[in-house]
């Protein structure tokens, strides 16, 4: 049996803009998801997953004493729910040379699904790790994040950058710009995270962005101006300068509006958390539902964003340094 961890993230500044090469600075968050594989000895592969629920199902009856019930749902909502950790599992198999090897595989995560903290990024690099050693492979962390990045790239129809699976698989502060990917120092920044209980379809919202980008040369100027602000945004990192930083996020948050990917219920909490006294607060990962990361040494953010009807959950998120850990002896 082998088990791996790797956590999530926010953005600090530039999501979107990034898969079409502008710099963005993801960091690495103490939540992760942790995967546990064990080989089998036929060559089925039975995947178990508890924190993800089916969206609608039928279920069928024989007659009115059969207590066994055909349950059946859309393949497609299987698929969505399944396509991260089947992707992570076959690649780790054809990496080891043993494409048709049978496996169980557990995923239990703290991340929210969907929801900006790129809990796909943390399944697939932490899926490919503990399946990978279980057939007795190493990887290094640059290694996994190169093929945890070239499975999401597949489930996303190509729409992906390398910053997510980046930063889960080394852990810290990075800086990803095209294929090039670096750890940054940065200072522990005191991030708050408020949650509104849904979630965005990252391929969707990309796809969203790309067909603006296309249509409108306002689109395409405002994705360069995000890399500008992420320019601007590594001085102010540099120079350990948190008011600039939140000032930056704020007009991130602004430009990612303008780009359609924002929702009600992240402007609003976005606006509890300014209004509480943040330095800065924008939506983090692909939006349209999800989570926001605000900047609040205080207590005041996460008070207000308690009380804000839009917001299920505030939490704190501290930087972790570290990305894909083994979890077994
Ligand atoms: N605990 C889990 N178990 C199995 N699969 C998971 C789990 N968490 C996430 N996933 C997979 O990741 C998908 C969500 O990925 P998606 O990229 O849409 O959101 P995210 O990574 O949470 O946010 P973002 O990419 O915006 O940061 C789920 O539909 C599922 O396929
Ligand atoms: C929206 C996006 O920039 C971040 C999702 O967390 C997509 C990607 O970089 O793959
Ligand atoms: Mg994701």
């Amino acid at each position: 049996m082998a088990v791996s961890s790797a956590p999530g993230k926010v953005y600090l500044f530039g999501e979107h803009a990034v898969v079409y090469g502008e710099p963005a600075v993801p960091c690495a968050i103490e939540r992760r998801a942790r995967v546990e594989a064990t080989q089998r000895s036929d060559s089925r592969v039975r995947v178990h997953a508890q924190d993800l629920y089916l969206n609608g199902f039928s279920v069928e009856y024989a007659g009115p004493a059969d207590d066994r019930p055909t349950v059946a749902t859309d393949q497609s909502v299987l698929d969505l729910g399944m396509r991260y950790i089947d992707g992570a599992i076959d690649r780790a198999r054809d990496l080891a040379d043993q494409p048709e090897v049978g496996l169980d595989v557990t995923v239990e995560s703290d991340l929210p699904l969907g929801a900006g903290l790129g809990s796909s990024a943390a399944v697939v690099v932490a899926g490919i790790d503990a399946t990978a050693r279980e057939l007795g492979l190493e990887l290094d962390s640059e290694e996994v994040a190169n093929h945890a990045y070239k499975v999401e790239h597949e489930v996303q129809n190509g729409e992906a950058s390398r910053a997510d699976t980046f930063c889960s698989a080394t852990g810290g502060a990075a800086k990803v710009e095209g294929d090039s990917c670096e750890t940054i120092d940065a200072p522990n920044l005191p991030f708050v995270v408020g949650y509104d209980g849904g979630t965005g379809n990252t391929g969707e919202l990309v796809a969203g962005v790309r067909a603006l980008r296309e249509e409108y040369d306002f689109a395409a100027s405002t994705v360069e101006s995000i890399g500008d602000l992420v320019r601007r945004g590594e001085h102010a990192l540099d120079a350990g300068d948190v008011d600039e930083l939140g000032r930056l996020m704020d007009v991130n948050h602004g430009l990612l509006s303008a780009l359609g990917v924002s929702a009600r219920s992240l402007d609003a909490m976005v606006w509890a958390a300014r209004e509480a006294g943040a330095r800065g607060a924008k939506l983090t990962g692909s939006g349209g539902g999800g989570c926001i990361v605000a900047l609040d040494e205080t207590e005041d953010t996460p008070t207000a964003l308690g009380y804000t009807p839009e917001c299920e959950r505030a939490f704190r998120a501290e930087l972790d340094t570290e990305g894909v850990r083994r979890e077994d002896g």
